[in-house]
């Protein structure tokens, strides 16, 4: 519902790079000098007083790109040092760094080199690795890069001055996390001020680590999107036969950004802010039922209606047990209320057709949650199970397959834990090794591209990722799973599997948040719930539900700035409304 811009894996950059060379639109020699200049083209943007600047050039195409750069500045008047390895690997990154001899030398790879006193560089340029990485960085390069990561003592100077080619170094790009380290935080990591990557952002530029350690992210296009859209056997192109399978949601693409509005934007935000449905009737968006807990417990419930209201579902009725009824009787006068006590009251009263959303979990209590969950999940109704709906739903694993493809669960990173533990263990354990491309796969996906690009996306970076956790927790359960956090991942179930095709993967959205930090407080959760109730309520399928929630509820506490509490949130939404129309409004 809420636009998004396309992500590839590191395993799709790399066979869509393969893809475009072999059909003869584009050599990879090219691609290379477009790449690095777009990076020193970004650089001398940031820093226009030509300077001086040390290039350090890993064995790969990354070290390709780092020659390129070297080369360009060179060309603009920098003083230019170039740290690289011997053993450079492939033709293209060789051929670069000949080029760039011509001009300079290539000093070894070293800390010493690096920390060469007289030598400091007003920029320094990470084009150690980039999507090639495969395993954690060891010995000298490790060393390399704890110090740029801040080792020698000054973590601030290489944090203000590094630009990082594709990705800071040692960082896995589907998954965001530091290869070799314990996920989270690490004390050297290698944080960047700026992130140049090719074509489309990548999983780990948005997940984990990376917001943090990317810094300002660009994404340059090196003339691989209109080779795209043209490629044969896509009919039609590769983006657009089907929708993408990985999008992400983050605030340069968001719903605020006039300069990626189109027609599809204005029909989004008509139909959110009702302006396409005039004489529409209130039953036409919708009958949201918020099921509430008991007495002390209502605050939550009362949250989630209020946003499912602001949403515009047509009606919203929150549902506690019947002594708390009276604890609901203040505002706002636009919620009904009805007392539900057990099963065979909801079943009674689901038997109106018209009631098209449900949501179960906050402010719930697990005892309540667990005695209504049949009755929510046996309704086949599109459904939110969040909080205590997620707690019962992890203790009586059989409640687990009664879920259905129009539920939508939420946890947050505690329940995902509780709910699938094996998942969890392994996006904090040891990694397995990387899965590599086989060359006959692409030879048999070639002529048909959009296939060829459904198979890789189930490859899968060296590093178990939120992304594939997500998905492979839709999978399992065949609900939509939103995976909570400032990084948030939406997945869906992974579709039926054609006999002798592909596997296609469900379609997976990484909404990133990390410039509302704000968003954490009390009650958000209930609120984001409440949200997707009531698109739900209104027909948006389960994923586009979850994902134009995230959007809203994130932009909601953008909009509103520092300072916020839960109850704001959905005050937010009347004028976010507005502005989405102001700014795709024709001109
Ligand atoms: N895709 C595109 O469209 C374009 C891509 N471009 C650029 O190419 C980059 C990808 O290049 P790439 O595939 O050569 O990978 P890269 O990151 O340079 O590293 C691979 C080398 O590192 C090695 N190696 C790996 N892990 C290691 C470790 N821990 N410790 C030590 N060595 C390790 C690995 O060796 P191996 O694993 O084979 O032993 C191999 O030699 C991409 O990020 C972008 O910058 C642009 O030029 C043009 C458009
Ligand atoms: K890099």
């Amino acid at each position: 519902m809420i636009s998004g811009t396309e992500i590839l894996t590191a395993a799709q950059m790399r066979a869509m790079e393969s893809a475009a060379i072999a059909s003869g639109a584009v050599t990879g020699l090219e691609l290379m000098e477009r790449a690095g200049g777009a990076v020193a083209g970004h650089i001398r943007l940031r820093w226009p007083k030509p300077g001086r600047v040390t290039v350090l050039c890993g064995p790969g195409n990354n070290g390709g790109d780092g020659y390129v750069i070297a080369r360009a500045l060179w060309q603009a008047g920098w003083r230019v040092r170039v740290l690289g390895l011997d053993n450079t690997a492939g033709p293209d990154a060789t051929e670069m760094r000949r080029r760039w001899r011509e001009i300079g030398a290539v000093l070894p790879l070293t800390e010493d080199e690096l920390r060469c006193p007289g030598e400091s560089s007003d920029v320094y340029v990470d084009a150690i690795f980039g999507t090639g990485l495969t395993r954690p960085p060891e010995g000298a390069i490790a060393r390399i890069l704890a110090y740029l990561g801040g080792s020698g003592g000054d973590w601030g100077f290489f944090r203000d001055r590094l630009v990082a080619v594709d990705c800071p170094s040692g960082m896995c790009l589907d998954s965001g996390a530091f290869l070799g380290t314990r996920r989270g935080p690490g004390e050297y990591d290698l944080r960047a001020r700026m992130t140049v990557a090719f074509d489309s952002p990548k999983p780990g530029h948005l997940l984990e680590r990376g917001p943090d350690c990317c810094g300002e992210l660009v994404i340059a296009d090196i003339g691989l999107r209109d080779w795209r859209c043209r490629a044969p056997g896509g009919r039609g192109g590769w983006r657009s036969q089907r929708p993408a399978s990985l999008t992400a949601i983050w605030p340069d693409f968001g719903i605020a950004d006039p300069r990626r509005s189109d027609g599809d934007d204005r029909r989004k935000a008509a139909w959110l802010s009702k302006r396409d449905d005039p004489g529409g009737h209130k039953f036409g968006h919708g009958h949201a039922l918020i099921l509430a807990g008991g007495a002390g417990q209502g605050g939550a419930a009362r949250l989630a209606a209020r946003a499912a209201l602001r949403v515009g579902a047509g009606l919203v009725t929150l549902c506690p047990p019947a002594p708390a009824l009276t604890e609901h009787a203040g505002a706002p006068d636009a919620l009904m209320r009805r007392a539900v006590d057990d099963t065979g009251a909801l079943r009674a009263l689901l038997e109106d057709r018209r009631i098209t959303a449900l949501c179960l979990g906050p402010g719930a209590g697990v005892g309540r949650a667990a005695a209504l969950l049949p009755g929510v999940l046996s309704s086949r109704r599109p459904c939110v199970l969040d909080a205590d709906a997620l707690t019962a739903l992890a203790a009586d694993p059989g409640l687990m397959g009664g879920l259905h493809p129009g539920c939508v669960l939420t946890p947050h990173r505690g329940e995902f834990a509780r709910l699938f533990p094996d998942l969890d263990a392994r996006l904090s354990g040891p990694q397995p090794p990387a899965p590599d491309l086989d060359p006959r796969d692409m030879a048999r996906f070639m002529p048909d591209l959009v296939a060829y690009r459904a198979a890789l996306s189930e490859m899968r970076g060296p590093a178990y990722s939120r992304l594939d956790a997500a998905r492979d927790a839709a999978t399992r359960s065949g609900a939509v799973i939103l995976l909570k956090g400032p990084d948030t991942v939406i997945a869906e179930p992974a579709p039926r599997v054609l006999p002798d095709g592909p596997a296609i993967p469900g379609r997976a959205i990484i909404h990133s948040a990390f410039d509302v930090p704000w968003l954490a407080t009390a009650g958000s959760g209930d609120v984001l719930a409440g949200i997707i109730t009531g698109l739900l309520a209104r027909g948006l399928p389960p994923l586009d539900a979850a994902a134009t929630g995230a959007g809203l509820h994130a932009a909601a506490a953008r909009r509103f700035g520092p300072g916020l509490i839960a109850d704001d949130l959905p005050e937010e939404i009347p004028g976010l409304f507005r502005d989405m129309e102001r700014i795709t409004a024709a001109p």
